[in-house]
């Protein structure tokens, strides 16, 4: 709910401005219909300087008004959007690792792009709805002072009215949170359909079954889901205003039964009763938007984001900077576990005893599926250990220091994302330091860095990518590196770079070194060499001289 109040909080301003115009514009023109309404009557005998100048005065006033609420709704449009946009984004970078991974990106793209829109759209129709509901308590005060008995007969009929309204109403938004979850889904299908160009091209079958069997279902039952939530409110639109249409019926055919009343006052009762049939009209076709927007809001709630300032973004003051050295890191009896819903099997891993030292090169190597990956993201912070602690030069690292403790990491994770930019690396010597890196990573002839530190291209071979990568961890110029299986994707004589020279280097330069590994040929570049086997450290031993012989 926080997410909506402060929305409104902010937008309170802008919502009641865009309303007072909406009234002073319906006020002018029905201001200016009177008056030709009146002139017409008066076969031209009225038109004199003061009245056309009176004319144009409410003609100004409703352009005016009529520019000004529609320009306040743009704006407050694309002011929500932004808000929105910025304010998820903060808090998606504030919730945990591990969280945000359960979630799965798809579902996080899906909030961006359709909550975010969903909830603007129904923000918008906030201002609409109450001009229309002014209007609405103008004629109701309107009618209450025609008679009392016209009023009460209103009011009961509103009741019923309303009831036969909403409860269809509440199954309908059942409907949209369906349709709500179902997008979820068909952004994981989008997701396949793009992530898996390849593989469904090369073969026909799985290219069927996927539109067949996955996507083009979801596709389906989110048109039935749709189809049925706009027929529904077609249903509800129509029966509201029948509902009016029977009241009016009733006041001009079953009340001058009930009661003595004059032609004349039936005529008024009529007319405001009618008029009051647009903006409620407008009130109906603007609800399911406002259902849609609480669904919306409902679903970002559900993701349960940490709020911004908390974990990712700096929020105030404080200490952000990474310390520029350390003398020593240590994991104590830390573990952390995986739930996989629906098959219940789990896997654990630790309790983890592991110090990091300046000036060494550590490998953690193990099969498949050990947990080394696992061990980087406790290492550096990026997962919160379940039991034990994480100690920084002896001090205990609790959620309060984790923002700062990762500060103290360059890294090259496998799945690691390569920006169009070294973002966050502004320096004087930027281009020229990053410029020597390329010579040393063999990448001058492909790529250039200017000023800004833009990249000319990131359209390289994985092998390539990943040295773009390196440079950007040796910009960084942190006083812990690591590296997930950096090397996998070397060819032969990049690898012996990698481990002979690039290595040795950072380890002379006083950095830890933090070595994910498969390459056991170049077991002996490590000081120290630790081994995962299915969650549990089993080795942690120095580098052994037979592997060192054999390479
Ligand atoms: N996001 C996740 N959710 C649930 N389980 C996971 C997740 N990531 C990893 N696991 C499980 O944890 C175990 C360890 O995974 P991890 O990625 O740490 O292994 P690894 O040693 O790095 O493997 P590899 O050498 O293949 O990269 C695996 O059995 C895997 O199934």
């Amino acid at each position: 709910m926080s997410l909506l109040v402060l929305l409104l909080r902010r937008s309170a301003g802008a919502v009641a401005l865009a309303v007072l115009c909406g009234l002073l514009s319906g006020a002018s023109s029905a201001g200016l219909i009177s008056r030709i309404n009146a002139i017409l009557a008066s076969g031209g005998g009225l038109v004199d300087r003061g009245v056309v100048l009176g004319f144009a005065g409410i003609g100004v006033l409703m352009l005016g008004a009529r520019i000004g609420s529609q320009l306040l709704l743009n704006r407050l449009q694309t002011r929500t959007t932004y808000e929105l946009r910025a304010q998820l984004s903060k808090r998606i970078l504030a919730t945990p690792l591990r969280r945000l991974e359960e979630l799965g990106t798809y579902r996080l793209l899906a909030t961006l792009v359709d909550d975010i829109g969903s909830l603007t759209q129904s923000l918008l129709c906030i201002p609409v709805i109450l001009l229309n509901a002014c209007i609405v308590l103008g004629c109701l005060a309107y009618l209450a002072m025609l008679s009392r008995v016209v009023f009460a007969a209103l009011l009961v009929f509103a009741a019923l009215g309303v009831t036969s309204y909403w409860i269809p109403t509440l199954s309908m938004m059942r409907t949209q949170r369906k349709a709500r979850e179902t997008n979820d889904r068909l952004f994981r299908d989008f997701r396949s359909l793009t992530g898996g160009l390849k593989e469904l091209m090369l073969h026909r079958e799985r290219r069927e079954a996927f539109l067949t069997r996955e996507l083009l279902p979801t596709v389906a039952e989110l048109r039935g889901l749709q189809t049925q939530v706009l027929m529904r409110h077609t249903l509800l639109t129509s029966w509201g205003m029948s509902l009016f249409f029977f009241f009016i019926g009733l006041m001009l055919f079953v009340l001058p039964g009930i009661t003595p009343v004059s032609s004349q006052a039936l005529v008024g009762y009529t007319l405001a009763a009618l008029y009051l049939q647009q903006p409620l009209d407008s009130i109906m076709t603007l609800l399911p938007t406002v259902g849609q927007g609480a669904v919306a809001l409902r679903h970002i709630e559900q993701l349960e984001l940490g709020e911004a300032g908390t974990q990712g973004l700096p929020s105030a003051a404080g200490p952000h900077e990474a310390p520029a050295s350390v003398s020593r890191l240590e994991l104590c009896g830390v573990t952390h576990t995986y739930l996989r819903d629906g098959e219940g099997t789990r896997f654990t891993l630790g309790p983890i005893d592991l110090a990091i030292h300046p000036g060494e090169i550590l490998f953690v190597v193990g099969g498949n599926g050990s947990g080394k990956t696992t061990l980087a993201k406790l290492i550096t912070g990026l997962y919160a250990p379940e039991s034990g602690e994480v100690r920084l030069d002896g001090k205990p690292i609790g959620e309060g220091e984790r923002e700062r403790y990762r500060q103290l990491f360059a890294t090259v994770f496998s799945d690691f994302h390569l920006f169009e930019a070294l973002l966050g690396l502004a320096s004087a010597d930027l281009a020229d330091r990053a410029r020597g890196y390329l010579e040393r990573l063999q990448l001058a002839h492909k790529v250039e860095i200017d000023a800004s530190g833009a990249l000319s291209t990131t359209q390289l071979s994985t092998g390539q990518r990943k040295r773009l990568a390196l440079l950007t961890a040796y910009l960084e110029n942190r006083p812990v590196y690591l590296f997930d299986e950096w090397a996998a994707d070397q060819d032969p004589a990049f690898k012996e770079v990698f481990y002979r020279q690039l290595l040795p280097d950072l380890k002379a330069a006083g950095k830890a070194v933090v070595v994910i590994s498969h390459d056991d040929r170049y077991f002996d570049a490590a000081d120290r060499l630790v081994r995962l086997e299915s969650g549990a450290l089993v080795t942690d031993r120095s580098a052994p001289a037979t592997s060192r012989a054999a390479s």
